[in-house]
């Protein structure tokens, strides 16, 4: 977590029982999230499961069905504009546009913003905090695709907001663009964000906290190693000795390579203790959810 002192701050995003039911079909069933002040937190889920509604509920844009919903201390369906210049929204890439110049768009946003400003602003420093310094000048049509979710990134930024809401963020970026909006968002210390993305490893990367929606339900919330820890009974250890390869799986793996090195000594070699990802542990916890929603 960025700031050690959350618990006690009020937070920015407090969800119980929200409910939300399109014509007879309950799409979420009693969803609670709570997101403090500096945190990141990733919500994951199969497709389907609400993660969309509910970031929508939040940002005001969807009437919910039922619950108590609070953003930055505000019923969003109550929200008023300097409310919503406090929230910073990066929708999926859009693609408007294309003739303007970067710094010619952001510093348009930018004025839209300016009465609700209770800090000072430098509009190229965001540019820079964003890694397109040397695209400002650019037509937006003219950039590729990692330097147009960095723009993205900078109109959610725009208005400083409290809250930034990051929706799918890195659908269709090669690795190195992946990497490169990974480090972007890991250096924006401070601002609260609540993201969405079927990409567990930019989850494990990124998030403070994970939580998990099936169908419609919160069915797991913690840290990556939380997580693990509900599942991870066992972890496999593999090594060879004399030769020969042995895999096995135990539950105190720490007291097993003890005793297993106390015993052969140097004779282990290529030694490797894995203990479940998030990936075992996303796909064990949806199951296990779609069972007992069957
Ligand atoms: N306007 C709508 N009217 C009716 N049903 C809707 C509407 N919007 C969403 N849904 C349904 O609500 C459910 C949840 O959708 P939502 O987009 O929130 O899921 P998601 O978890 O974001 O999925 P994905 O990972 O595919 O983006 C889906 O079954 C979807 O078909």
């Amino acid at each position: 977590m960025r700031t050690n002192d959350n618990q006690r701050k009020p937070s920015v995003v407090h969800v119980r029982g929200l409910r939300m039911r399109y014509g007879s079909t309950d799409v979420l069933k009693g969803v609670d999230l709570t997101v403090a002040p500096g945190e990141v937190v990733a919500l994951l889920g199969p497709n389907g499961a609400g993660k969309t509604t509910t970031i929508e509920v939040l940002e005001g844009f969807r009437k919910r069905s039922a619950g108590d919903v609070e953003v930055l201390g505000v019923d969003p369906d109550h929200g008023d504009e300097t409310w919503r210049a406090r929230l910073g929204v990066v929708l999926q890439s859009w693609r408007d546009h294309g003739r303007w110049r970067v710094r010619e768009l952001l510093s348009y946003l930018s004025l839209c913003y300016e009465p609700y400003r209770a800090r000072a602003f430098d509009l190229d420093e965001l540019i820079g905090s964003v890694g397109l310094t040397d695209h400002a000048g650019k037509r937006i049509g003219s950039l590729s695709g990692g330097q147009r979710r960095r723009l993205d990134v900078a109109v959610g930024l725009i208005g400083q907001p409290d809250l930034l809401f990051l929706d799918e963020p890195t659908v269709g970026f090669d690795p190195e663009a992946r990497r490169e909006f990974h480090e972007l968002v890991r250096g924006l210390t401070g601002t609260t964000i609540l993201l969405t993305t079927h990409d567990l490893a930019e989850a494990e990367k990124l998030a403070d906290r994970i939580v998990i929606l099936v169908a419609g339900r919160v069915v797991a919330d913690g840290t990556a190693a939380e997580l693990a820890a509900r599942i991870a009974g066992e972890a496999e250890v593999r090594y060879r000795l004399g030769g020969e390869r042995h895999v096995l799986s135990v539950a105190d793996s720490t007291g097993y390579v003890r005793n297993l090195f106390a015993e052969h000594g140097t004779a282990v070699d290529d030694l490797e203790v894995r203990r479940a990802s998030l990936e075992d542990v996303y796909l064990a916890l949806v199951r296990e959810s779609e069972l007992v929603t069957a």
